[in-house]
């Protein structure tokens, strides 16, 4: 353990950082913020939601001198919604120290971006596109600038943003300080690394596993025209505080977040296509807990950091290990527990192991429930609910109504009659789902399911439940389009 009282950072900050309620540092913290403060560049890998925001954002603030009026220090991350979240919290970082944090982003009004930084940040933290139009537009001075963060580099390289970075990098002094956090290290970011970043220390922090440990995994073999039905009775009876749910394309996540609402869930949904008003607006209401269910793409959903996100739900099986791993780790975040669940077709079977392979970690099978089990799980929600209520204690102006109705019907009957009230019934209204095309067969296929079937054998599945699934196997299976089998799979 870590305290950050020993990282050898200012009080202002400590301060700071003691009032966010961060107790004592991270790993991935506890070994950056040294390096970093001895003006090392650093490529850090850590899972998700381990605090790598705090890891570049403390030493980074300690680095600010804040009687000079200029831009110090820079971080470029890949969408709005990420440079909004980590100037958030460089500011709250900041704060005892007083440092001017500026976000930067594409669709927000040019003219008064530029008038923010004529008030002369000492960070900004923005969108690569948007900050080279300010260089552009020399509205962004970069020969003061000391320090130079990339969050989620492999993010920003699948956007493309890979060009941008290299113009931005090349523009600042060479004198300078660079920090790279990337969950992976392909090729194009590594010579990045190597092109732009002196000696750079690699703090990969070691887990045993990608995802962490606090996330309860699991599966559900469902065919596609069932999952929506599964959802929903999952929704029921796991009784989310706040879920997330994963959709391949933007329109399914417009028509799940659409199909949620007409059965009684309260969800929207967040993609790319979205304004920037709405996005902003979408998130807000669900990180105060106006909306329950949050419906969304994985590039809409990396990095973000909601607390009390207590489920992910994949409805669609995500094509990379990559991408399961970001998105189940919108929850676990800050040691707190998490439960996520992936829903996978017959024959997208290989996706799983893949995935399972790369995180090391296995993912436990769980059975679709029934209706009935789904109706129990709202009853017990609603007793759970009473119980919570007789425990407040606050019940004298409902006593005289509840002694009138006890006079002529037995207890049983009156708090049935409460219970079948308050219970939200399954709700089977038809909703409209265009079913996704399933990821393309893999060429490894046979293998890949050989392997799976040890697991399951040795998991103890009786040869009955397997034939079951091999008839679905067969059973009114789409092709794959032939614009998603062109899609290379590979991993
Ligand atoms: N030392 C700490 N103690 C307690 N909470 C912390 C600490 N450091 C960070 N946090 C909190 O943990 C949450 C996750 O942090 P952060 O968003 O930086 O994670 P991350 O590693 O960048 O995750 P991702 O890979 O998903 O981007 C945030 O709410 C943050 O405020
Ligand atoms: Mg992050």
């Amino acid at each position: 353990m870590t305290r950050f009282e020993d990282l050898g950072i200012s009080q202002a900050t400590l301060k700071a950082v003691l009032r966010m309620g961060f107790e004592e540092a991270t790993p991935i913290q506890a070994e950056t913020i040294p390096l970093s403060l001895q003006n090392k560049d650093v490529i850090g890998q850590a899972q998700t939601g381990t605090g790598k925001t705090a890891a570049f954002g403390i030493p980074l603030v300690e680095k600010i001198d804040t009687s000079l009026e200029a831009i110090q220090g820079i971080i470029i991350a890949p969408t709005r919604e990420l440079a909004i979240q980590v100037s958030e919290e460089l500011y709250k970082i900041g704060a005892g120290k007083r440092v001017r944090v500026l976000p930067i982003y594409g669709g927000q009004d040019i003219g008064r971006q530029i008038r923010s930084l004529k008030k002369s940040p000492h960070i900004i933290v923005g969108t690569p596109g948007r900050i080279l139009d300010h260089i552009k537009r020399r509205t962004i001075r970069l020969d003061q600038i000391k320090t130079v963060i990339l969050d989620e580099a492999d993010e920003m390289l699948n956007m493309g943003f890979i060009d941008d970075i290299e113009t931005i990098l090349a523009g600042i002094p060479e004198e300078r300080q660079t920090l790279l956090f990337s969950a992976t290290m392909p090729a194009p970011i590594q010579r990045i690394a190597e092109k732009f970043m002196k000696d750079p220390q690699i703090v990969r922090v070691k887990a045993k596993e990608m995802t962490v440990p606090s996330i309860e995994q699991y599966y559900l073999e469902i065919q596609e025209k069932n999952k929506f039905d599964v959802l929903t009775r999952l929704l029921d009876i796991q009784s989310p505080d706040l879920a997330i749910v994963f959709g391949r394309t933007k329109r399914r996540v417009d028509e799940l977040s659409e199909a949620l609402n007409l059965r009684g869930y309260t969800a929207e949904g967040i993609h790319g296509d979205l304004s920037q008003a709405k996005r902003l607006s979408v998130l807000r209401k669900f990180k105060e807990g106006s909306i329950d269910v949050l419906v969304a793409t994985d590039v809409a959903a990396r990095g973000l950091d909601i607390s009390g996100v207590t489920h992910v739900y994949n409805f669609d099986i995500p094509q990379d290990p990559e991408s399961y791993v970001h998105r189940i780790g919108r929850t676990g975040r800050a040691g707190k527990t998490g439960v996520a669940m992936t829903f996978v077709t017959p024959r997208e079977k290989p996706y799983l192991f893949v995935v399972e392979r790369t995180t090391k970690r296995k993912m436990e099978r769980m059975k679709p429930p029934t209706l009935d089990e789904a109706l129990e799980g709202q009853q017990r929600a609603v007793v759970d609910k009473i119980l919570q209520t007789i425990d407040s204690n606050n019940l004298q102006y409902y006593k005289a109504a509840a002694e009138e109705l006890l006079e002529t019907n037995d207890a049983t009957t009156v708090v049935a009659a409460v219970l079948k009230m308050l219970t939200k019934e399954p709700d089977t209204t038809p909703v409209k789902l265009t079913e996704e095309a399933p990821l393309p067969v893999k060429k490894e296929r046979k293998s890949f399911d050989r392997d799976r079937r040890r697991r399951d054998d040795f998991r103890g599945y009786n040869s009955g439940d397997r034939r079951k699934k091999a008839s679905m196997k067969t059973r009114g299976e789409r092709r794959p389009s032939t614009k998603q089998k062109s899609k290379s799979y590979n991993h």
